[in-house]
């Protein structure tokens, strides 16, 4: 067996369906499909090949199911990574140069050129895009719960509306390199790729293959200030406003009050505390152009 795809049926409201129809006539005979059942089946699914050397692993899905097939090949990924993006966000396959014609994407994930990526680690979980806590990771909790209509910026921007209302900001202690600072934080996202919710370039500086996180702190903010601060973050500009901190960190230690939720690739793991840390070139990952 050369590559085995795994398959959310569930993601991008039929854009996974889709995607596998048109697909489905020009699989080679080596390629084996599997579907995924119920939520956290990919990490199973993704674990059982994950020691085969000659083995590629394609995620037909979104980030929440690229999230699952990651996990379930770390921490030692033998196997090599490949996406075939069908989610509402699609936010990690925006570094790789993937095409969007189904015909090539395919190609790409069974035969293009392999680089290997940075993931990142949180607690006992690994992610690919962005991770944080504090607003963000309130939105993608309720995100989550509800069912996703429309293309993802406008899920997203939705939930933000919802949120802004109710939420309030936090005292978080980061720690880096031994140091302590703690401020009323809005939210903060570690970064070890740029985009997520849908495209917005929350981490401009993230490579996926330089050893860093690009983290992005971002103070109280007014609840005026805050929504044209986020229409910022579609070009990046956000990082020059005068209440967001930015710094390149491999490793991080986020504390504060123990009902804030932690998000990794849009998925809730968890509550603060929180460590981060990047395992540099962790996995094999086919690319559509070098990253
Ligand atoms: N058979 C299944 N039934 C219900 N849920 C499933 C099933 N298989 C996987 N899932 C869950 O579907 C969720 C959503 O998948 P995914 O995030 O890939 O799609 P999406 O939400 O449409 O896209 P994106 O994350 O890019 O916005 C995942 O959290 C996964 O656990």
């Amino acid at each position: 067996m050369a590559a085995r795809i795994i398959f959310n049926p569930t993601a991008g409201n039929g854009k996974a369906r889709q995607l596998m129809e048109s697909i489905q006539g020009l699989l080679p005979d080596d390629v084996e499909v599997v579907t995924t059942q119920y939520p956290g089946h990919a990490v199973e699914l993704a674990r059982e090949v994950a020691e085969n050397e000659e083995m590629t692993v394609i995620s037909l899905g979104g980030d929440g199911t690229h999230h699952e097939v990651i996990n379930g090949l770390m921490p030692t990924a033998k196997a090599t990574f490949a996406v075939l993006p069908a989610g509402t966000g699609n936010d990690f396959v925006r570094m790789l140069g993937y095409p969007t014609n189904p015909a090539e994407m395919l190609q790409i994930a069974l035969m293009g050129p392999t680089r290997r990526l940075d993931v990142g680690r949180v607690n006992d979980q690994y992610f690919l895009t962005v991770s944080g806590v504090g607003f963000d990771a309130e939105v993608a909790g309720w995100v989550n719960r509800h069912e996703k209509h429309g293309n993802g910026t406008w899920v997203f921007l939705r939930a933000i509306l919802k949120h802004l209302a109710q939420y309030r900001s936090q005292p978080v202690t980061v720690t880096v390199d031994g140091a302590s600072r703690e401020h009323m934080t809005f939210l903060i996202a570690v970064g070890n790729s740029r985009y997520y919710a849908g495209g917005m370039l929350m981490c401009p500086e993230a490579g996926l293959d330089n050893g860093l996180f690009h983290v992005i702190w971002v103070r109280q903010l007014s609840r005026l200030a805050v929504l044209p601060l986020l229409a910022r973050v579609f070009r990046g500009s956000h990082v020059k406003h005068p209440a967001v901190e930015t710094f390149l960190a491999a490793e991080l230690t986020v504390t504060g009050p123990q009902h804030l939720l932690v998000h990794a690739d849009g998925e809730i793991i968890g509550h603060l505390p929180a460590t981060f840390s990047i395992v540099p070139e962790a996995i094999r990952v086919r690319v559509g152009r070098p990253v």
